[in-house]
């Protein structure tokens, strides 16, 4: 028996990983889609002709940078789409919108008309019924000293130069975004709590907890339908 069918997870599941920057949602995303045997949408960041800019340059470039974005992001839930499902997604497209968008237009770095014409593109391609959301989000939260260690340590120039203050301004939007967020269903997980670098089997206690959310989520959606 593989480890989907042990731990009782839909071969047609789309799993999306949530949280801050450097949280650990691309190694957790590589984690399950290897354990899972599915496949991987991972946020390309070496070919994003936006993101150095950007960041040298919030200003001028944060509009350019969201509907590439989002752009992006909707390819790929083409691609997800076509094959069916089986996916594990690095970072969802409502964080787009919810965190970063958001956090730009109200710190002044992106104006209020190109906030403005982004939102509505986004509410018109996302927030509709026509929109696939995933079975699942896991939320990944963890301390901001940690957070930024591993930002630190993973040492992407772009983000080297950035104030601490950025983090956690982002660090403290992303605890009220999760608080509020009901677009699908979502499983926390704290980072304090596995290590799948250094712990061989840890990805198959969170394995152990998404079969666990995805069965009783499954059972609400029966009792409600009849
Ligand atoms: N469990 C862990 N323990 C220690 N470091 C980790 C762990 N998970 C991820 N990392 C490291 O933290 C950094 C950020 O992880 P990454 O998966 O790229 O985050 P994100 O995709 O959320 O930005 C990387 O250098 C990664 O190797
Ligand atoms: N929507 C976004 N707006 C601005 N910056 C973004 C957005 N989505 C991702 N990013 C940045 C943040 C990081 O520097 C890289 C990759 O994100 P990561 O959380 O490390 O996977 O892109």
């Amino acid at each position: 028996m593989n480890l989907r069918e042990k731990y009782q997870i839909p071969h047609d599941s789309v799993i999306t990983i949530a949280g801050t920057v450097g949280v650990g949602k691309s190694t957790m995303t590589n984690a399950l889609a290897n354990a899972l045997n599915f496949r991987t949408s991972l946020e390309k960041v070496d070919t994003n002709p936006y993101l150095d800019k950007f960041y040298a340059d919030f200003e001028r470039w944060s509009f350019h940078l969201q509907i590439y974005f989002l752009a992006e992001r909707f390819k790929e839930q083409k691609r997800i789409f076509e094959y069916g499902g089986g996916f594990i997604q690095d970072r969802s497209i409502y964080e787009d919108t919810g965190i970063f968008a958001k956090m730009h237009h109200e710190k002044g770095t992106m104006t209020p008309v190109d906030y403005e014409t982004y939102s509505s593109l986004f509410e018109s391609m996302v927030m509709t019924p026509y929109f696939p959301h995933p079975d699942l989000l896991i939320y990944l939260e963890g301390s901001f000293d940690d957070v930024v260690d591993r930002i630190k340590n993973r040492g992407r120039p772009m983000e080297q130069q950035t104030p601490l203050a950025y983090w956690q301004e982002m660090h403290e939007r992303y605890e009220k975004w999760i608080n509020s967020f009901n677009s699908c269903p979502i499983l926390r997980i704290n980072i304090a709590d596995y290590d799948l670098i250094n712990d061989q089997n840890a990805v198959e206690s969170v394995l152990d907890k998404v079969g666990h959310f995805i069965q009783q989520s499954r059972k609400w959606e029966t009792r409600l339908i009849k």
